[in-house]
């Protein structure tokens, strides 16, 4: 991906096998030079459970999310308020994870009605619960509001009619955020990019309809409670430049209602989008250094334009699970390939693909890999992971240094995965999704179980 903060290093090579900054922390090499999470060599996982298999760090993962709720919260209220980490559900999503965070006190973003039915089965709190989508239906703003969600982030006039509709029905009056492209050309791939204007997501501040969604909000006072407004940039964002430009574009449309309707609203949101190290070289900032640096963006907008300051929510997904997952996969075959004249691109088959991890695919997406089962200390040679899909740009690692000696029935893992493989997995090529374990030093639990070729056929008809 274009324009991503990077360490100046040589090429993946010069990172040691476990480099701290891109493999989750429970991960070790043993004695034998074989890889182990939280104790639990990675070759017996792969014998218990099958290969390909995700697998969650959950301390890992926990320190992530406690991070988050921490830094924001201690940054936040040094400057007179607090923020609010809604844990972003697209990511990845599953009861058990659901479960986890609530116990932390987290709050949960959910963008459809089968994410909200994910967060009820755990029995997620509605009134921490908030809900988003370009295009939701009637059925799923019935379910939020049954559910008693805590915010509905409007996107559309339309949506607008429906929300009034519904509260009407039920006698509530629901929380409502709105959707705003601040106009911000966030520095991330063009299909992560959600604020600038030619995309679909939410209202347009230019051109004037985020007031004008507003001034509908505030003629249902009775069914609607208008809490402020919200952007999201994009994701995989390596610093608060954009973030700085939202910020103050929300706080000045928020002043802007205060002035035209006399109404001073209570929040604002800043999405989610925080970068994580998919390779050695990513620099993504810590969520101190990130907290510090917003907290400090939304004071100084206030004070210039004299605003009092918000309650603040975020929306972080990826920097909460992506860093913790890692990917197990077999090697199923392996070919050497005269790629140019000069280069012979070995090229390693594994059991999964993209249909586990689709990013490299849709996103030009960068991950690393290694060697699993055991320590090489052979020469390294140019190597591509690839899948066992019928598409060419089926591929999991694009360019990476691996021992020449990498043969099949080698494990190998890779980096960064559990945030966006599961969640944007499919089943091409009838091929059953892997199962995702969460790994503690206690043990290890089946979050979600391995698909099989029976729950495919289940769905045929006659
Ligand atoms: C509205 C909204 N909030 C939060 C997120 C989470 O983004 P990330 O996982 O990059 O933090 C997304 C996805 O990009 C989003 O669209
Ligand atoms: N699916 C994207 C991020 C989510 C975009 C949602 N607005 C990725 O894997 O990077």
């Amino acid at each position: 991906m274009a324009h991503r903060r990077r360490r100046i290093v040589s090429p993946v090579t010069s990172a040691t096998r476990l480099d701290a900054h891109v493999w989750p922390s429970g991960l070790s090499e043993n004695a034998g030079g074989e890889l182990a999470l939280h104790g639990h060599p990675l070759s017996e996982l792969a014998t218990t459970y099958g290969t390909p298999a995700y697998l969650v760090d959950v301390p890992d993962l926990l320190a992530r999310a406690c991070a988050f709720r921490d830094e924001f919260r201690t940054a936040f209220e040094a400057i007179g308020t607090t923020c609010d980490v809604f844990y972003a559900g697209k990511a990845f999503l599953c009861s058990a994870l659901v479960r986890l965070l609530d116990a932390e006190g987290l709050s949960l973003d959910v963008c459809t009605s089968g994410e909200l039915a994910v967060a009820a089965k755990a029995g997620f709190p509605g009134e921490r619960t908030g809900m988003h989508g370009n295009n939701k239906s009637v059925a799923e703003i019935e379910a939020a509001v049954d559910h008693g969600i805590g915010r509905i982030i409007v996107d559309s006039m339309v949506e607008i009619d429906r929300v009034v509709a519904i509260a009407r029905s039920r006698g509530v009056r629901v929380g409502v955020m709105l959707r705003v492209k601040t106009g911000v050309e966030a520095h991330t791939h063009e299909f992560i990019a959600t604020a600038h204007e030619d995309q679909k997501f939410g209202f347009s501040l230019s051109g004037g309809q985020a007031a004008e969604a507003a001034g509908e909000v505030l003629r249902h006072p009775d069914e609607l409670q208008l809490l402020g407004f919200h952007s999201h940039i994009g994701s995989q964002i390596f610093d608060s430049d954009g973030f700085r430009v939202a910020a103050q574009r929300l706080i000045a449309i928020q002043l802007q209602i205060a002035q035209d309707y006399g109404v001073v609203l209570p929040e604002l949101d800043l999405g989610g989008g925080f970068g994580i190290a998919y390779v050695p070289e990513d620099e993504p900032l810590a969520p101190r250094e990130m907290a510090t640096q917003l907290a400090a963006i939304v004071q100084a907008a206030c004070e210039e334009t004299r605003t009092p300051v918000p309650r603040v929510s975020i929306e972080p997904g990826r920097a909460i699970i992506g860093p913790a997952g890692i990917t197990l996969y077999e090697v199923g075959t392996v070919k050497p390939v005269q790629a140019t004249d000069e280069l012979v691109r070995t090229y390693i088959s594994v059991d999964g693909g993209m249909s586990d991890n689709p990013r490299p695919a849709l996103y030009q997406a960068d991950y690393v890999a290694t060697l699993a089962n055991r320590r090489s200390e052979a020469q390294q040679t140019q190597s591509r992971v690839v899948g066992k899909h019928c598409e060419s740009g089926d591929i999991v690692v694009r360019d990476q240094q691996l021992p020449s000696d990498v043969q099949p029935g080698d494990l190998l893992a890779v980096a960064a995965t559990g945030a966006y493989c599961r969640a944007l997995s499919s089943q091409y090529n009838h091929v059953t999704r892997p199962p995702v374990l969460a790994v503690t030093p206690d043990g290890v639990r089946t979050w979600l179980r391995r698909e099989t070729i029976d729950d495919l056929l289940a769905l045929e008809g006659e």
